[in-house]
């Protein structure tokens, strides 16, 4: 079972060195745009050094061109994950794995943000399909551009697994431990829920970070996703 992917949404070094003390073992961990904004490269590259795994959540999502030369610079932190918003388009999608050729990365494509609701995305996009059917489609076209899976919320991460094969990762954010606040969160679900239903990665923020006991709070999610009880 992949580790769960601490997002580590601080806003600055002392801050993630500080959490990432109360740990012990190499950890998956997320620097997102809060983080990166503040602190750039080389705080991934102090991260990497102290043998953590990483996603770089930069959600990129612009013209291709852009987006490939974005990626080619992103290469080189030799991250394990980063990831782009599938509202770019297949050719957009195309130009990012273009940018990350010749490394190791691997792209995922955010399909709808798990913060969003069907109704809110009938209201913001105009899309007027399910939610289910969004997040469907943008899959297969990430698929269709050669990227190694999506972030999608654990709701729909079953039909994904049938739509395009069980390697195809769903990275699941959104996951809350029954008992923790949903916060501005729309599609959530457990860790165990998370495993019932396939995903390949669960991505968890706040349950863990602002939780009394962190490596406490990290502990017993990871057995509830890992099927321990
Ligand atoms: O790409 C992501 O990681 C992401 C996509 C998505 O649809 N929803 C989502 O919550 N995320 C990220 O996952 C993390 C969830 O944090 P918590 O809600 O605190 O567990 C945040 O860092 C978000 O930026």
């Amino acid at each position: 079972m992949n580790k769960p992917i601490i997002a580590l949404d601080f806003a600055s070094k002392q801050q993630v060195e500080a959490f990432l003390a109360q740990f012990s073992e190499p950890l998956f961990v997320k620097v997102g745009m809060e983080l990166y904004f503040q602190e750039g490269p080389e705080l991934v590259r102090f991260i990497k050094s102290q043998g953590h795994s990483i996603f770089l959540d930069l959600k990129l999502h612009d013209i291709p061109n852009t987006v490939e030369s974005a990626m080619k610079g992103l290469a080189n932190l030799g991250v394990d994950l980063v990831n782009v918003h599938a509202a770019g388009g297949l050719e957009m999608m195309k130009a990012a794995k273009r940018g990350l050729a010749g490394s190791e990365t691997k792209l995922i494509a955010v399909t709808q943000l798990t913060s969003t609701s069907e109704s809110q995305m009938h209201e913001d996009q105009l899309v007027y399909v399910s939610l289910e059917e969004s997040v469907l489609h943008y899959a297969k076209r990430a698929m269709q551009a050669g990227l190694d899976g999506v972030v999608c919320s654990v709701l729909e991460a079953e039909a994904i697994g049938e739509a395009c094969g069980q390697n195809f990762l769903r990275v699941t954010p959104g996951i809350r431990p029954a008992t923790v606040s949903v916060d501005d969160q729309k599609r959530v679900a457990t860790p165990a829920q998370a495993r019932a239903k396939g995903s390949t990665h669960i991505v968890v923020g706040r349950a863990i970070t602002k939780a009394e006991n962190p490596a406490d709070s990290y502990a017993q999610i990871r057995e509830e996703w890992s099927g321990k009880f």
